[in-house]
Order: structure tokens, then sequence, then C-alpha cells
């Protein structure tokens, strides 16, 4: 089997996959899936921390066109990723791989908060760290989070783990004429406007020089092939 192509990674997990086949909400099987797909891709000796995000329960723009202040529905959707830590951090506990979850809030009857000195030492114990709380900054995204965090962290790559497998020229479901990219610049993802994660997530990667690789969560082992080099995704790097 081929050696894993990174040693530090943070995974960002779409909170609107975790939902699975219902329209909201956290769908235990497939919470107990993706488990298993982190658990297999920490075996490859790899460190790993996730990001989730909240489109599953709640993003804060979506609440805000309903009479709820923009900061205020942004911080419901920052609380949203720490439900889907939590969720995730049982099962993988349950298990029998350790986990921590670290919020960017404090909230310390619930989690203790990130730090990178608590993210490395996690790390180095050999758990799978999960980062709840987006930035803990209104008007961000979990993508940036994802970004910020593996710059923080000193990780060497993100890797956007979503229900597309790549970054196409259109929204693939929308356009089913819409190319798939097999490789990006991050420039060129910035100047494509390809909604697939935000400009300030691509921006902060290429201010890093961190790649992305955007690839579909759907098949089972895809977090693994990815981590060996052998996955299909969109490489947005250099
Ligand atoms: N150019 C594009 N290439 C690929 N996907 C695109 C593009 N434009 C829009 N999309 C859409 O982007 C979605 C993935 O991004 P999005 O940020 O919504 O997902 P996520 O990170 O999985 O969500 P969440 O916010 O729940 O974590 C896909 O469902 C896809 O339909
Ligand atoms: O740094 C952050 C991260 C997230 N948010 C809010 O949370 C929701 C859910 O995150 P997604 O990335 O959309 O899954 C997002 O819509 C924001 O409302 C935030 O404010 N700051």
């Amino acid at each position: 089997m081929a050696e894993p192509v990174y040693r530090r990674v943070v995974i960002k997990l779409s909170g609107e996959y975790l939902a699975g086949s219902h329209f909201f909400g956290i769908d235990q099987p497939t919470v107990d899936r993706i488990a298993d797909d982190l658990i297999a891709a920490h075996k490859l000796g790899v460190e790993v921390a996730v990001v989730i995000g909240g489109g599953n329960i709640v993003r804060g723009v979506e609440v805000s066109s309903r009479g709820v202040s923009r900061p205020t529905g942004d911080t419901m959707g920052m609380l949203a990723t720490m439900m889907n830590c939590l969720a995730l951090e049982a099962a993988i506990e349950r298990k029998g791989a350790p986990a921590r979850t670290l919020s960017a809030f404090v909230m310390p009857e619930i989690s203790e908060l990130f730090t990178r000195s608590a993210a490395h030492k996690y790390l180095a114990e050999g758990r799978i760290v999960l980062l709840g709380g987006g930035t803990g900054n209104p008007f961000f995204t979990t993508d940036t989070t994802a970004v910020l965090r593996a710059a923080e962290i000193g990780a060497q790559a993100v890797l956007k783990a979503t229900n597309v497998d790549g970054v196409y020229s259109a929204d693939p479901k929308k356009d089913p004429s819409a190319k798939r990219f097999d490789r990006l610049t991050h420039s060129q993802a910035i100047a494509g406007d390809y909604k697939v994660m935000d400009a300030t997530a691509f921006a902060l990667a290429r201010e890093t020089s961190l790649p992305i690789i955007v690839f579909s969560i759907a098949e089972p082992g895809s977090i693994g092939a990815i981590l060996r080099g052998t996955g299909r995704g969109t490489v947005v790097a250099g």
C-alpha cells in the first residue's frame, strides 16, 4: 500500500453531508461511516485535525434572511459546528479511537479552548482533533477556518471532503456540462469564482502556500485514498 503523502492534515468535512439523506440534522449512520473513514486515515500514520461545517443545522446567512442579525446568525452557525464535533467525537471514541474537541469559544463545561499548543499536544498523543466553533468570528466560513487552523498548526494540506468530486467550471449540480479540473492554482480558483469554496479560504491558502484538495466523501475510504495520493479530486496549489 502506498505511503501517505502528508504527515499532518486538516480535513474539512461537509456539515451538509452529515445530514445523510435528510434535509436537516445529524444522521447517525453517516456520522459512524465518516468516523470509520477518519480512523482508517489516522491509522495510516497521519496526524488528523478535522473542521466540520454547520450546513446541516444552521448557516448564518440563511438565518439572517429571516430577521436575525448576521452576527447572531453566524454565531448560531458556529455553535452548530460544535454540535457536529461532539457527535463525531462520540462516534470516534465509541469505536475505540481517541479524539478531542477543541472550541474557538470558551465553553469549559463542554470543550477545551483551541490553542495551538493544545492542538499540537493532542495530535502528538495520537488523537483525532476536532476543531469546533469556526474561527470564532462572524462573516467567515468553516472553509476559511480549515485553512486558518491548518496554517496555525503547521498542517501540510487542507482536504475538503464534500459532496462533489472536485472543482468544476460551474456548479455541477446545476450545470451538467460543467468540466472538472484536476488541478488549479490558488489564483485561478479565485479568478474563476468557483463557489465550491469561498475566496477568503483560497486567498489565505495562497498566502500560506497551503494546498487544498477538493474531493467527494461519498465513497467510503476516500479520505485514505487522497492521503495516499491515489484518490480523485481537484488539487488547488501553487
Ligand atoms: N464550481 C463548482 N465546483 C464544484 N462544486 C460547486 C461549484 N460551485 C458550486 N458548487 C457546489 O458547492 C457545494 C460544496 O460546497 P459547500 O461549501 O456548500 O459544501 P460543504 O463544505 O460541503 O458544506 P457545509 O457548509 O455544510 O460544510 C457542492 O454541493 C456543489 O454543488
Ligand atoms: O468562522 C466562522 C465559521 C462559520 N461561521 C458560521 O457558521 C455557519 C456554518 O459554517 P459553514 O462553513 O457554512 O458550514 C456559517 O454559515 C456561518 O454562519 C462563522 O460565522 N464564522
